[in-house]
């Protein structure tokens, strides 16, 4: 047992931390490749766990089971599963501590912010445990006087998860509950560097009564083998991704292969708009929350801020003056705003958009030099005077880095936000109706925020349009994505 004794001393139930996999209904401490990985604290580089990594046989088998177990799930009354899904939302709100620290130990972000992810994967789990009840299907007038017509909403089957490393727990209430709610199974890959929170969440899941097999959790660090398998595999009907759109293209290759259903959650290249009649101070305060929140690594990360010529200077003082007040260090620190980004290839890829910016001329308003923590640390920023042709404004910097850019007129601004491949948010500050709604319309992006920073809730659909995917997780819509329609046409009614 390789368990760090620093984590294991900060829970109050440490069953939570497990140094294996569930595949297939069975805790599994070692994997037929004999392999095993660390996964590491990114703020200490202290290593927390050594998990098994495991290999496309079993995964192969997982999905087996999960085929079998889901008929009888599927068969259940949505009440029944309901009250599965919500005995597992109460465990995890009363363990909501202990998850947060295990976030914030394999992932790095603030306490506090990791408990508010805790909870907010938590109201998934609650949303479709009552959505469950609510699978309606429908009835459609006869198109002979004989017939009549019902369509009926199916679970899509077994489906696969794959999701990424900056909501380690979030992600896996956001895909896990839509699926169990409605009747499928699912085998589930976490993110290698931050399998814990879904182990977790895992052993919170068996306990509910999530019965065995139904859910697997899979690490591997040889990622392209779940997704092979999974895209390759019959038995699997479906693959919900969210991570990096580079690879929610390979596999929505993948998954062509035999036609598969799929939701792709990707990239994002958020602009951030404040027009000159927006109420400034709440634009800054919006802009904190979008672009600094987990540090700047969340796809809807207000990636563009775009101030109109009039008000830019004074928001780029006030933004500039909030941000040069925030705290950098170890997410369990006391009031930390910013912990350590997740790796080293994180810190050089906002470096590098810092150091391009300033090489075109932009100019540093706070931070842009290195965090004296080191490591993983790095200075929260604003850059001013930045342009089109920077690469902060075509690639997700993923990092605590706003680069403010000027405009002039609604035509120019709209021009710009919306060149770009990407389509998940987008935001903007103004006041006057008119504006807003033609402003709202005009932006090609699946989410919009008018006057706030935070559109994220399990009552609504999260999702975008263009390179950023399709799909949506959260809302009544949020099943849709694991259910097939089936009408039934019914001949011979004697009239
Ligand atoms: N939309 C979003 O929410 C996110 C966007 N991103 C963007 O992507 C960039 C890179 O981040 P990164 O974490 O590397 O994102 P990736 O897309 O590489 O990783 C996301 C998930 O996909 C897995 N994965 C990677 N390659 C494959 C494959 N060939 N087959 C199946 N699964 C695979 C990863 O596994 P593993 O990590 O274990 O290899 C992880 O579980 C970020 O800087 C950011 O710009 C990143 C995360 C989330
Ligand atoms: O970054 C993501 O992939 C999801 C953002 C978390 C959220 O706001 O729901």
């Amino acid at each position: 047992m390789t368990l760090s004794v620093t984590l294991l001393a900060q829970l109050k139930d440490s069953g939570l931390v497990r140094e294996a996999g569930l595949l297939a209904g069975e805790w599994l401490e070692s994997s037929s490749s004999g392999k095993t990985f660390g996964v590491t604290n990114p703020s200490s580089g202290e290593v927390l766990a050594v998990l098994p990594d495991f290999t496309r046989a079993e995964i192969s088998a997982a999905i087996d089971t999960a085929y079998v177990v889901q008929k009888e799930w599927a068969g259940r009354t949505g009440k029944e599963r309901a009250a599965v899904l919500r005995r597992w939302y109460d465990l995890v709100v009363a363990n909501a501590d202990d998850l947060a620290i295990i976030l914030t130990s394999e992932m790095g972000k603030p306490l506090a912010e990791s408990k508010g992810e805790v909870l907010y994967g938590a109201s998934y789990i609650e949303w479709y445990g009552e959505e469950a009840k609510r699978v309606y299907g429908d009835t459609i007038p006869g198109h002979q006087r004989d017939k009549r017509i019902v369509v009926v909403k199916q679970p899509v089957g077994v489906v696969a998860a794959i999701t990424p490393w900056n909501f380690p727990s979030a992600m896996v209430a956001r895909k896990v509950a839509p699926a169990l709610a409605v009747g499928c199974s699912m085998v589930f890959k976490p993110a290698a560097l931050t399998p814990l929170s879904a182990i977790a969440l895992a052993v919170l899941a068996e306990r509910a009564g999530v019965p065995a097999g139904l859910l697997s959790v899979v690490p591997i660090t040889h990622s392209a083998n779940f997704g092979d398998e999974v895209c390759e595999n019959d038995k699997v009907r479906k693959l919900t991704f969210t991570g990096s759109t580079e690879v929610g293209r390979s596999l929505m290759a993948q998954a062509s292969s035999q036609i598969m259903k799929l939701s792709l959650e990707l990239g994002g290249n958020a602009p951030f708009i404040v027009f000159d009649d927006a109420d400034v101070d709440a634009a800054v305060e919006g802009a904190i929350v979008s672009k600094y929140r987990n540090a700047g690594q969340t796809c809807v990360c207000a990636n563009r801020i775009y101030v109109q010529a009039s008000v830019y200077e004074e928001f780029a003082e006030k933004l500039s003056r909030r941000v040069s007040s925030f705290k950098v260090g170890d997410g369990f620190a006391d009031s930390v705003d910013i912990g350590p980004l997740v790796d080293s290839k994180a810190v050089a890829k906002v470096r590098r958009h810092i150091e391009d910016a300033l090489a075109q001329g932009a100019q540093i308003a706070v931070g842009g030099t290195d965090h004296p923590l080191g490591g993983n640390f790095i200075q929260p920023t604003v850059l001013t005077g930045v342009t089109s042709g920077m690469q902060v404004a075509r690639e997700e910097t993923f990092g605590p880095l706003a680069p403010l850019f000027s405009f002039d007129s609604v035509e120019d601004v709209i021009g710009m936000a919306n060149d770009t491949e990407f389509g998940l948010a987008a935001y903007f500050y103004a006041k006057d109706m008119s504006r807003v709604w033609a402003v709202a319309e005009a932006l090609e992006y699946g989410m919009v925020g008018i006057n706030t920073g935070l559109i994220s809730t399990e009552v609504a659909p999260f999702g975008g349009i263009k390179q950023s995917g399709f799909g949506r997780e959260g809302s009544k819509y949020g099943t849709d994505d694991f259910v097939e329609l089936k009408y039934l046409c019914f001949g011979g009614v004697s009239t």
